[in-house]
């Protein structure tokens, strides 16, 4: 019985609500980092808690994101996300995947967005982002960054990973995104007048739309007829054959993953881009070694070139700004897995059954870990300088569950920045701050005004 264990400190609080709302509440007032950090100083590095329903255990540190995040000893930790999340995306998505189940589809993912396939998405990613540019950007004096980014990272995974082109269904998906994302941290209480509730039903509606793409693209699907490397994700994950050769993802599969990439893919790389201009804004000196980076590229082009994956290459400096922006302001908070036994961590008992919370900023602003960790330091990221120890920087997670996107994010984040820097100079229009609601944004969005380069 948990009577004889010996549990981490803290109070469970409100049976099923305990301290959700209080954590909900710092996120959305910025300060998040600070409940957390107030809680390791009252009750130690590993404390537990009520969170989303579920007695929980919260960690931090290396040696726990080692023994939780990463890999943890085989058969001890699964993966479970909170109800919320998982009644949302669906619970066939891949963050609810365990054993075998996971390997599958992950798999399947991981080749469809294997460097081969990303070499062939630069140029129509170049040209997304330029189009984005010209009808948002060009002739106007400011424009709200947060809210655009989303736009153009929409765009971008819907044309190039779904084959979904501007137009009405493009549109109504992306309505539906915006209410699943507000409900994806609630406490699950599905009642009218819940956030929790209008994300289902915004989830309910996304899923038959996307039912219904998926109807029309393999309803005259004949075996053999394009080639793996011309197929859209849809038509791939639903013409993977398993060894018998049946369908290898059932229909449902096919669609909670799609719905999770569409989310996973798009507002987390958003935000990055959009933080990284604050960034820019903010700090002169690497603004102009960014600016640098890219004009060197530039210069060497025809005007209407697009980039290449070679010039994208390049972009070493920029990549560790992202990174450097990834460590100070981690789009994903954090995470959640499930004990699957008993778990020994750091003198304590995690009791099997028990939810696990992982959050990135505690050890991101660890200065045992990253000295002056309030200072913006790109070259903390320098392969040349120390390097970052092990399971320290969490913005991607790790193990076997590292984000799959990462290389697509990469892209995506380089080829932005460098349109958006030679093309633009910007300006903050006021002061702000950064809120989790739950997502990571600006407070306002951030405002700029643009100026054109001529
Ligand atoms: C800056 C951008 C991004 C950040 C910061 C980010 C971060 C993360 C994090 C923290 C996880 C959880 C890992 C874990 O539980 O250990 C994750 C998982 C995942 N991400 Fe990303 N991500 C980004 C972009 C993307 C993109 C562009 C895609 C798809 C094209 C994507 C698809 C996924 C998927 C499918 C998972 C689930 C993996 C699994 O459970 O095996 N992400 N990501």
């Amino acid at each position: 019985s948990s009577a004889e264990k010996n549990l981490p400190p803290g109070p469970l609080g409100v049976p099923f609500i305990g301290q959700s709302l209080s954590l909900l509440g710092a996120m959305r007032t910025n300060s998040a980092e600070q409940w957390l950090q107030q809680r390791v100083a009252k009750y130690g590095p590993i404390s537990k808690m009520t969170l989303f329903g579920k007695p929980t255990v919260f960690v931090h540190g290396a040696a726990a994101n080692k023994a939780v995040v990463f890999s943890g000893e085989e058969g001890a930790v699964s993966n479970r996300q909170i109800e919320s999340l998982k009644r949302i995306l669906g619970e066939r998505n891949l963050t609810e995947l365990s054993g075998e189940d996971h390997k599958r589809v992950r798999g399947a993912l991981v080749w469809f967005l294997r460097p081969q396939s990303l070499k062939g998405f630069v140029g129509k990613m170049a040209g997304e982002v330029r189009k984005h540019l010209d009808m948002y950007w060009h002739g106007n004096k400011e424009v709200t960054v947060s809210p655009l980014m989303k736009t153009l990272t929409f765009d971008i995974i819907c044309s190039l990973l779904f084959g979904i082109e501007e137009g009405p269904t493009r549109k109504s998906i992306i309505e539906c995104f915006k209410t699943m994302v507000d409900g994806i941290w609630s406490v699950p209480i599905n009642l009218p007048f819940t956030r929790y509730n209008q994300s289902l039903k915004a989830s309910a509606k996304a899923q038959q739309i996307l039912k219904q793409i998926l109807k029309d693209r393999t309803q005259n699907l004949q075996e053999e007829e394009e080639e793996d490397d011309d197929k859209d994700l849809i038509t791939y994950l639903f013409s993977i054959k398993n060894k018998h050769k049946e369908q290898a993802l059932s229909e449902e599969e096919i669609v909670h993953n799609i719905i999770l990439l569409m989310i996973a893919g798009h507002d987390t790389t958003s935000i990055l881009i959009t933080l990284m201009l604050r960034v820019l804004a903010k700090n002169p000196t690497v603004y102009a070694a960014v600016l640098q980076e890219h004009e060197e590229i530039a210069i060497n082009k025809e005007s209407g070139e697009a980039l290449t994956w070679e010039d994208v290459s390049k972009m070493k400096y920029t990549w560790k700004v992202a990174m450097e922006t990834l460590r100070l302001y981690p789009p994903v908070f954090g995470g959640f897995r499930v004990a699957l036994k008993d778990i020994q961590l750091g003198g304590y008992t995690i009791p099997k059954g028990w939810q696990i919370f992982w959050a990135a900023p505690m050890t991101h602003l660890d200065e045992k870990i990253f000295g002056d960790p309030q200072k913006f330091e790109p070259s903390r990221f320098d392969q040349n300088q120390t390097p970052i120890p092990p399971f320290s920087f969490i913005a991607f997670g790790g193990g076997p569950r590292i984000c799959p996107g990462y290389e697509f994010a990469k892209l995506e984040t380089l080829v932005t920045i460098h349109y958006l820097i030679t093309q633009f100079t910007w300006k903050l229009t006021s002061e702000d701050f950064l809120i989790r609601d739950p997502t990571l944004t600006p407070n306002k969005g951030l405002p700029i005004q643009i100026y054109p380069k001529l």
